[in-house]
């Protein structure tokens, strides 16, 4: 389990984290979502126990990690892949941190296995892997001491959609074994096909938390038309609320607090055809990211 406790982080006069707040659960996964800037990464870092905190608390398993008394098996870190030792090989990576952390030598063959690395990537110097495969090795390193608890800043960068789904699967079996795994990201859909707990944080602060479920449900609807002026007057004239999904954009169709049965019934009557007919369910939470994203970057405009 993770846990952060009011963990705020001060540079100068900048609050990079603002009293965040969250628990991360074994057997689930973790998404923590949050446009550029937002303070994702401090707050993996302090939790890591590379940055210390100004004020608050980040624990694994109920301790700080400088007071782990084997962090290695306990927690697995992986936050940039490109900080890895680059004059030594894949394999060399592997062979200190598991002799560092006192491991059987066949640990690391097991873990370029598990990432798939082959023999001859792994003779390679990190200097000249690609990101995918420098985002491989970290994992590897991460997973080295069996940990129940991993920790993964944007873990998909690099990685080609094969490996994205590979990563998925590795991180969805270790919740399932009953692990914990938190993980950040700057892309929506990333934390929505893996995550069951989402925690979105902006400008240093949590601005929702809760289950997958819960954060994407949506009772309003969303239709699309090609004449969606005519459909919005005429939702609109049979009392319901509309609104455009992107009113620059006439084909993302809107959003009403009628029903789908209420909607296509509207349609019909107002001889209007249909592009597209379906729940909302995802559509607050992606239009607060947006609204987050778009306030980020009007800051720094
Ligand atoms: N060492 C530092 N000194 C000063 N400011 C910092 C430092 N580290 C981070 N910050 C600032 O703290 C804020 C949060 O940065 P952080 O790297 O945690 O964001 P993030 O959510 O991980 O973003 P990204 O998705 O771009 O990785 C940013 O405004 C950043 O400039």
């Amino acid at each position: 389990m993770i846990e952060l406790l009011e963990l705020t982080k001060r540079y100068g006069e900048h609050l990079a984290v603002d009293h965040v707040s969250f628990t991360a659960l074994p057997g689930r996964v973790t998404g923590f979502l949050g446009p550029n800037g937002a303070g994702k990464s401090t707050s993996l870092r302090i939790l890591s126990g590379l940055t210390p905190a100004t004020t608050g608390t980040a624990t694994v398993l109920g301790r700080r990690y400088a007071d782990l008394p084997d962090p290695g098996r306990e927690i697995g870190v992986l936050l940039d892949a490109s900080a890895q030792h680059a004059g030594r090989t894949g394999r060399e990576v592997l062979r200190v941190a598991q002799e560092t952390m006192g491991l059987p030598r066949a640990r690391v063959e097991e873990m370029l296995h598990l990432v798939s690395l082959t023999d001859d990537e792994a003779k390679r110097r990190v200097r000249d892997y690609s990101l995918g495969m420098r985002q491989r090795l970290g994992l590897a390193t991460a997973l080295l001491g069996d940990p129940a608890v991993l920790v993964l800043d944007e873990p998909a960068n690099g990685l080609d959609p094969a490996g994205i789904r590979w990563m998925r699967d590795l991180l969805r079996g270790h919740a399932e074994r009953g692990g914990t795994v938190l993980l950040s990201s700057h892309l929506l859909h990333e934390i929505e096909v893996i995550a069951d707990d989402i925690v979105v944080i902006g400008q240093g602060r949590v601005v929702a938390q809760g289950t997958k479920e819960e954060l994407l449900h949506d009772d309003r609807t969303l239709v699309r038309a090609a004449e969606v002026g005519a459909l919005a007057a005429a939702l609109q004239q049979a009392g319901w609320t509309v609104e455009r999904v992107d009113p620059a954009d006439p084909t993302a169709g809107l959003r009403t607090d009628a029903s789908l049965a209420v909607t296509g019934q509207v349609a019909l009557e107002a001889r209007l055809p249909l592009l597209e007919l379906r729940a909302a369910d995802g559509a607050g939470l992606e239009e607060m990211f947006l609204q987050l994203t778009a306030d980020t970057q009007r800051e720094a405009a």
